[in-house]
């Protein structure tokens, strides 16, 4: 069989065993692509993807909890453990009503490639459930968290998997999750991260995603002799990743001008000041309502009811809310905006059409395997610390997280140079994330 028909038939034994899962196979078939130059020079490789494609362990459970109304709800929970190449399963866990074992097989696929790029020793898993935390009272958030982790427990460890947070899943559940993990367990360890400071946390790992995804932004610029300084950027979601993100580039010189949420996006046409990021932040972490609310707020703002920020005028673009939020009409809209860089805090947010919009138009493409690889990072630097029994400074962790972009940009560029690909920060993601998880699969054998 020559290459190119094994890596056909590779392909089409992948979208025969899960045809229906459409996020996973999206993100499978947005690597292969990258990959098959190597391929094509080292079919050993091919192999090894071929493995890697096959989660090492996919767990669907029951999640049955009461309501405050007495009565019984069923939810459903997962964890795929994707890859333990380069250390304990690691990767988040998402509560939306959008989950299915798609979903999250495309987040672990996603999460190996990313935790490798970090350089830090963490395999790859993703977990969540279908549950919606909105418009749940505390109380019944907490009796499904602890549903959740009475299966969950199990299967997870400090050396085994290491869950963290993402969609609806912050400070509050990531509590309940590790209560109840102890209680379980009897046994006090670094299990999770994204813990309170109190209790085994790291700083800055709130604003690890966002920082690290400024970062990274800022590292491609100055590699094409640019810097942030007063570039406008627009920003979706208003969550975790989207607020740290304003922040940072606030920061740094440059003017966040909008946050959505899936109702719709506010513009703020003199860019957001910190005084009203942390204003964002006390609707969407404390009081927990929709972004239109911040109207209420400021005199300047405008609210745009089902529409999302793409149509702004820009120079940068920053998705932070969720998968498949730009497609081809989006990207083309962002570009005829005047956007010239779009650095992904999102997972997956851009489809393959998009993405192909981008590279036609010379835009500056930081992918989210590797623009927002910063918050596994510092979720890998929380578990060192609890390793040691420590807690580093806020100057000791940023500055890790900083170097940690930097290198994550420039050995993903490094990895396109090498393969003729010039500065395709993208292909070189993919390459660099895959070689180090292959060459360690090899050596381990066929396992
Ligand atoms: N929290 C983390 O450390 C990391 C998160 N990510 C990714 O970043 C993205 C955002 O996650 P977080 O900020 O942590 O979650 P979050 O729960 O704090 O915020 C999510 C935000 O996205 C918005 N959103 C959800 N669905 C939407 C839709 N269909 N249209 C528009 N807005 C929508 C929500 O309203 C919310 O503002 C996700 O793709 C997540 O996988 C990636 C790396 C790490
Ligand atoms: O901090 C972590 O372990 C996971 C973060 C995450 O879920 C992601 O990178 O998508």
């Amino acid at each position: 069989m020559s290459v190119a028909e094994k890596i056909s038939s590779v392909r089409a034994n992948i979208r025969r065993r899960d045809p229906d899962q459409k996020e996973f196979l999206q993100a499978v078939d947005e690597v292969f692509e990258s990959l098959t130059p190597v391929f094509e020079k080292d079919p050993g490789y091919l192999e090894a993807f071929e493995r890697l494609v096959e989660p090492e362990r996919q767990i669907v459970f029951r999640v049955p909890w009461i309501d405050d109304k007495g009565v019984q709800q069923v939810n459903r929970g997962f964890r795929v453990q994707m890859s333990s190449a380069l250390g304990p399963y690691k990767g988040g866990l998402r509560f939306h009503p959008t989950v299915n074992l798609s979903v999250i097989k495309f987040l672990a696929f996603e999460q190996t490639f990313k935790n490798s790029l970090t350089t830090l020793m963490m395999g790859a898993g993703k977990g969540g459930s279908d549950f919606q935390p909105r418009g749940r009272s505390d109380r019944e958030v907490m009796a499904f968290c602890q549903s959740f982790m009475t299966e969950l427990y199990r299967h997870i460890g400090a050396d085994t998997d290491v869950p963290a947070g993402d969609i609806n899943v912050g400070g509050r559940e990531i509590g309940y999750l590790f209560g109840q993990y102890k209680r379980m367990a009897n046994n006090f360890t670094g299990v999770l991260t994204g813990k309170d400071l109190r209790w085994g946390g790291s700083l800055i790992r709130p604003e690890a995603t966002g920082y690290g995804c400024v970062y990274f932004a800022k590292n491609y610029l100055e590699h094409k002799g640019e810097s942030l300084k007063g570039k406008r950027c627009v920003i979706s979601g208003s969550g975790n990743v989207a607020q740290y993100t304003a922040e940072k580039l606030l920061q740094l010189g440059a003017i966040p001008i909008t946050f959505s949420d899936s109702n719709g996006y506010v513009h703020e046409p003199n860019g957001f000041t910190q005084e009203q990021i942390d204003h964002v932040m006390e609707l969407k972490n404390v009081k927990r309502v929709r972004i239109s609310e911040y109207c209420a707020f400021s005199e300047t703002a405008q609210y745009f009811p089902g529409k999302k920020p793409w149509e702004v005028l820009a120079d940068l673009a920053f998705p932070s809310a969720t998968q498949n939020e730009i497609d081809q009409d989006d990207a083309e809209m962002l570009v005829s905006n005047g956007v010239t860089g779009v650095f992904e805090g999102a997972n997956m947010p851009s489809t393959n059409e998009a993405i192909e919009i981008y590279k036609k138009s010379n835009v500056m493409f930081g992918p989210a395997k590797a623009a927002n690889a910063g918050g596994v990072a510092v979720s890998g630097l929380e578990m060192a610390q609890n390793s040691q029994r420590l807690q580093w400074t806020r100057e000791e962790v940023d500055s890790q997280l900083e170097k940690i972009m930097k290198d994550i940009f420039n050995d993903s560029l490094a990895a396109a140079q090498k393969y003729n690909l010039k500065d395709d920060i993208q292909a070189g993601a993919n390459i660099a994330g895959f070689l180090k998880v292959a060459d360690s699969m090899i050596h381990q054998g066929c396992v």
